[in-house]
């Protein structure tokens, strides 16, 4: 290596170890500017660095999974050999940037053999399925649309595509939703009476929103529970974890959207239910707000002592890790996802077996009951596909099987431990290629009680 190279990468390497040690006050951003005067260095050499720093914390904690892979002796020995930064910004450069690290090392090279090269690759691949946020430098905020569904007590689509016509706005026909102006919004494909709406779209201050209420801004992902779950007329359908209350309005609606006149002789009926006292009182004023009281019944009680015998239908949409939601700054918290890593996979596993406890509950207690969602807003498999394996294994003999939920939908589930057909009948969005932020869902169904309840109104 060239010694001015060499000195780059020891500068890199301790600019991001200075950036892992700030706490508060300087900022990573402060200390990349004061480089360039403190050292000396011309525009090329310190736009490099820049780069390089900035690409190696965004990446870290996808690097720290990738060595987490390792065997241990491998790993171990990495570790004794070179520093925490020198190693990760190595492997960012190896693995994902440009490789001009490796031609330059002289020592200890033998560690980066080309057959341990070869398994770092396979253990990135499988560190991505684990923690794909951080691989995903594209999963901003900016990425996502906003959407805003039809509610259909109140109002139509046509009444609100008018409404928002009259007041400047133009709907797009054309496929291409580049360049998309602030004024203009289209109709989704897969979730109907969704209309959408560029991000920097001031859609959210409109008074079909703020005082109307015939426009709900929802996200997409989140509408497709109550699409998907094509609720037959007349059934009585449990919300289990309700608040703030859009599942269960967006059943209703979309009831009245597919039934039309038909819903109100024979309306399904919603028991939404929460147990913190603060949500459920959001969640009981916002459904009066909408014009939603004469279809949903809200309840403060927990869900896992609750039980009842007139439900055919469950929506369990339980508390998560909300880690796929797009509002959080994933490359700020870096430092403290590093230090808090272990903590986080204690609660991953809190979570999960709440999550799965949820599930047996809605699946095993309610004696009429034959189609169950279970939904999460975490892009965890260990919240979604491990939840719905075990749980499944545990209720087959109740004769509980899952179906294809929303087969319009292109993204299913990860296999193993689902096998293929069971993933493929459950549905993800990935927040870098949807524009939705990340969600799972999975329907049970049962046919046992089937010949009892269902109704043929239609
Ligand atoms: C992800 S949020 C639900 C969001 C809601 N489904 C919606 O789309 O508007 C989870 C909710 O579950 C509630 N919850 C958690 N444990 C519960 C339990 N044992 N019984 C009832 N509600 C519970 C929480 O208070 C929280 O409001």
């Amino acid at each position: 290596m060239s010694s001015s190279k060499q000195h780059l990468i020891d500068l890199t390497v301790d600019t991001l170890e200075r950036c892992s040690s700030f706490k508060h006050g300087t900022s990573c951003k402060t200390i990349l500017y004061r480089l360039r005067k403190e050292h000396g260095l011309n525009i090329r050499q310190w736009k490099r660095i820049y780069a390089l720093v900035m690409q190696t914390r965004k990446y870290a904690s996808l690097l720290q999974e990738t060595l987490n892979m390792l065997p241990e002796t491998l790993r171990n020995s990495l570790y004794s050999s070179f520093r925490r930064w020198f190693l990760w910004l190595f492997l960012y450069d190896l693995l994902l940037g440009k490789n001009e690290i490796q031609s330059v090392m002289n020592q200890k090279e033998v560690l980066f053999s080309p057959e341990n090269i070869a398994l770092l690759r396979r253990c990135l691949e499988s560190a991505q399925k684990r923690i794909p946020l951080t691989a995903q430098p594209c999963w901003q905020a900016e990425n996502i649309y906003v959407y805003g569904r039809v509610n259909y007590v109140s109002s139509s689509l046509e009444s609100v595509i008018s409404n928002l016509e009259q007041s400047g706005y133009r709907r797009k026909r054309a496929k291409r939703k580049r360049g998309m102006g602030s004024n203009e919004f289209w109709l989704d494909c897969v979730v109907s009476g969704l209309l959408v709406f560029p991000r920097h779209s001031k859609i959210a201050q409109h008074s079909l929103v703020r005082h109307q209420r015939a426009l709900v801004i929802q996200d997409k992902s989140s509408c497709f529970v109550a699409q998907g779950f094509d609720a037959p007329l007349g059934w009585t359908i449990v919300d289990a974890c309700a608040a703030p209350g859009n599942k269960s309005m967006h059943l209703i609606s979309r009831g009245i959207e597919q039934y039309g006149e038909s819903f109100y002789q024979h309306p399904i009926r919603v028991i939404a239910i929460d147990r913190d006292k603060e949500r459920f009182a959001l969640m009981h004023r916002t459904i009066h707000e909408h014009g939603y009281d004469a279809f949903i019944e809200t309840r403060n009680v927990d869900f896992l002592k609750w039980s009842c015998d007139d439900c055919q239908g469950i929506i369990l949409d339980p508390s998560c890790s909300g880690s796929g939601l797009l509002n959080r700054n994933w490359t700020d918290d870096l430092e403290e996802n590093l230090q808090e890593k272990e903590s986080q996979r204690t609660r991953l596993k809190h979570l999960s077996n709440f999550q799965k406890k949820m599930l047996r509950h809605a699946l095993c207690d309610f004696a009429n009951c034959c189609r169950v969602t279970y939904s999460t807003c975490s892009i965890y498999k260990e919240e979604n596909e491990m939840v719905v394996y075990e749980v499944l294994n545990q209720v087959q003999g109740l004769g509980w099987k899952l179906v294809d939920f929303l087969p319009q939908w292109p993204r299913r589930g990860w296999k193993d431990p689902l096998d293929s057909e069971q993933a493929a009948f459950c549905v993800r969005t990935d927040p870098k290629l949807d524009h939705t932020n990340g969600f799972f869902v999975a329907c049970f169904e049962r046919t046992l009680h089937e010949r009892n309840i269902r109704q043929s109104y239609e």
